[in-house]
């Protein structure tokens, strides 16, 4: 634990002040009084001393009694910047409740909202994240080395940055200098679903102008008020940065998240192999649709060969292209397809219709690894004629067109298939592609179906039994994969720790979760589930040679004796070790009360 103690061995009358005024150390009403009148914070509240059960029931009551989740969104901010232990120790026991309101589908409200919102979240003074605009350009090691990541603690620097430019936020568009929202809320379930420390946690946004006219016209807007810079700008801009970042924080992982797809492909290939980065909407969410996809094939495979799947994606952007790709590697590696005859399983649907090499138009770079050229000169304009033409067994949406899997289309799976697999995976659930109420009906319950944000469950009415949806969000990849590269310290993220997260995910499912043909683990449990999918990358980290953390490869070296037969391993001692490294609110002794009452005695 940080040492709060002077030379002397007693708090100074500085760190005192500093603890009272800290909402990560004060612990405000559950002070007792001895440790009231040390710190001088008797009289500023009430003489009542509560436990941290009552505080946080208190606080429940209140969060539950305001009307719209918006509301709910701001009162969650306010308690995270005011007392930060009782926030995560909401949180982490609510996973299920308070996640919606922190991330999707809440946060794109918030995000939309934000230039209206941001400065009623926390006290003055108090920052959401690190803004870096175009104007910061001379000064951007300056900032970021003056930039005191909230709740402060300066002998503690930041492990994980998650940063946007807000050119693509969910599947909301250009939101400009709004998104902050999003590594806001990303990082808050690290801290929550994989034990990152709250006060090494760095959401940034960059500010390169933007072409959301409502925000250009909207007399509250809070950032650039100009159209967005070109792309010899942006990719100038966005090196000076990752370079500047990595000069204050050598160590920083750096997760890229919500650019625009074009831009979001070629960062990634820019900085993948140097730099300590992951992207979250083409590693992220590939992975966790990767893992969703080998328990839907696992369902199904009675009645479909796993290599026999035919797979459309409605979506060519960033997320439709990266979750293509990560579902190559399960034929490749579980089913020794080559890339060639993988990829021929795959067909991407984009506005214009089927993505085929000789449609006439100019196709956008990353959408031509998967452009058909076996479709004989035919073009397919519209998603209906596509699944005609293809009769896919999966249907994946990630076009940001809520309900656009209408009635009709819901029902032609049906036909095609005995289960057919339908994930409408758009963010948020205005978003998604189609409801789990309406794939369950169209296909007489018969749907396998993952959306990107949870959808209630459905009871069917004439059974009267209950049906679960999948909810295939990164959030089940991105926090244990940044944790286990925090703590193996690769030095890239490779394909394979993230195959190993996806498939780590996949088979982290308990027999209940099984038995209710779940495919995906609970999110009450996603804490244990982080620290598995942690352990996985760890393993594949150091079986590539490229870990360099030495507790950590002597460890793995020790714990899986026979690295290559791994599979199916559960690595328990690694998954204990990483368990013991993830923050908690309660595990530690924050300061020292006896030392805090000997001074003010003095
Ligand atoms: O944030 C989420 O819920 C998933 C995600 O990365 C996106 O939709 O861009
Ligand atoms: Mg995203």
């Amino acid at each position: 634990m940080p040492n709060h103690i002077n030379g002397k061995g007693h708090y100074n009358a500085e760190k005192i002040e500093s603890i009272a005024r800290s909402p990560y150390l004060n612990q405000g009403t559950t002070t007792p009084h001895s440790i009231r009148n040390a710190l001088h914070t008797a009289g500023l509240s009430p003489s009542a001393v509560e436990t941290a059960d009552q505080q946080k029931k208190r606080a429940l009551i209140q969060l539950r009694s305001k009307s719209s989740n918006l509301e709910k969104y701001i009162f969650l901010a306010w308690l995270r910047n005011t007392n930060v232990r009782l926030f995560y120790r909401i949180v982490i026991s609510e996973l299920e409740e308070i996640t919606p309101l922190i991330y999707t589908p809440t946060v794109g409200t918030a995000c939309v909202e934000y230039s209206h919102i941001s400065p009623f979240l926390a006290p003055p003074g108090i920052p959401d994240g690190l803004y870096l605009s175009l104007n910061d350009r001379p000064n951007l090691t300056q900032i970021i080395k003056n930039y005191r990541p909230y709740p402060f603690d300066v002998s503690l620097t930041p492990q994980i940055a998650v940063i946007t430019d807000g050119s693509r936020i969910l599947g909301l568009g250009d939101l400009g200098v709004n998104g902050m929202g999003i590594p806001v809320g990303k990082l808050q379930l690290y801290v929550a679903a994989a034990g990152i420390d709250p006060r090494r946690t760095l959401p940034i946004t960059i500010d390169l102008g933007t072409n959301n006219e409502k925000n250009l016209n909207d007399e509250f807007y809070l950032g650039l008020r100009k159209r967005r810079v070109d792309d010899n700008e942006f990719y100038s801009f966005v090196d000076a940065v990752i370079k500047s970042l990595i000069k204050v924080y050598p160590e920083l992982l750096i997760q890229f998240e919500d650019f625009s797809s074009e831009h979001a492909f070629d960062l990634l290939t820019k900085y993948r192999e140097n730099t300590f980065c992951f992207n979250d909407d083409i590693q992220g969410t590939g992975a966790v649709v990767l893992s969703g996809f080998i328990n839907a094939v696992k369902l199904v495979e009675k009645d479909v060969h796993p290599t026999k799947h035919r797979l459309l994606f409605f979506g060519a952007g960033s997320a439709g292209v990266g979750v293509a790709k990560q579902l190559l590697e399960f034929f490749k590696i579980e089913h020794g397809m080559s890339e060639e005859e993988a990829k021929k399983l795959v067909w991407l649907v984009d506005t214009k219709g089927l993505v085929t090499l000789d449609r006439g138009d100019k196709l956008a770079k990353h959408k031509i690894y998967f452009a058909r050229d076996d479709n004989n000169g035919s073009q397919f304009k519209t998603l209906e004629e596509a699944i005609e033409y293809v009769k896919p067994t999966a249907l994946v949406g990630l076009s940001s067109t809520g309900g656009v899997f209408n009635e009709k289309i819901i029902n032609r799976m049906a036909e095609l298939n005995k289960n057919p697999i339908i994930f409408p995976l758009s963010n948020p659930m205005v978003n998604a592609e189609c409801t789990f109420e309406a794939a369950m009906k169209g296909t007489d319950n018969r749907v396998i179906f993952a959306s990107g944000t949870a959808f209630p469950a459905y009871t069917v009415p004439k059974t009267g039994k209950t049906k679960y949806p999948g909810q295939g969000n990164n959030m089940y990849i991105f926090p244990g994969l940044g944790l286990g590269a925090i703590l193996a310290k690769p030095k890239s993220i490779t394909d394979r720790q993230i195959y190993a997260s996806a498939s780590t995910l996949a088979t982290s499912l308990t027999e209940k979760e099984k038995s209710l043909e779940l495919l995906y683990p609970v999110v009450s449990r996603i804490r244990h589930v982080s620290a598995q999918v942690a352990a996985a990358v760890i393993v594949e980290a150091v079986d590539e040679g490229l870990a360099r953390d030495e507790q950590i490869i002597k460890m793995v070296q020790n714990d899986c004796k026979e690295l290559k037969t791994r599979q199916g391993k559960k690595w328990d001692n690694l998954v204990k070790f990483v368990q013991e490294n993830m923050w908690d609110p309660d595990s530690e002794k924050f300061f020292n009360s006896e030392e805090i009452i000997g001074k003010s005695r003095m």
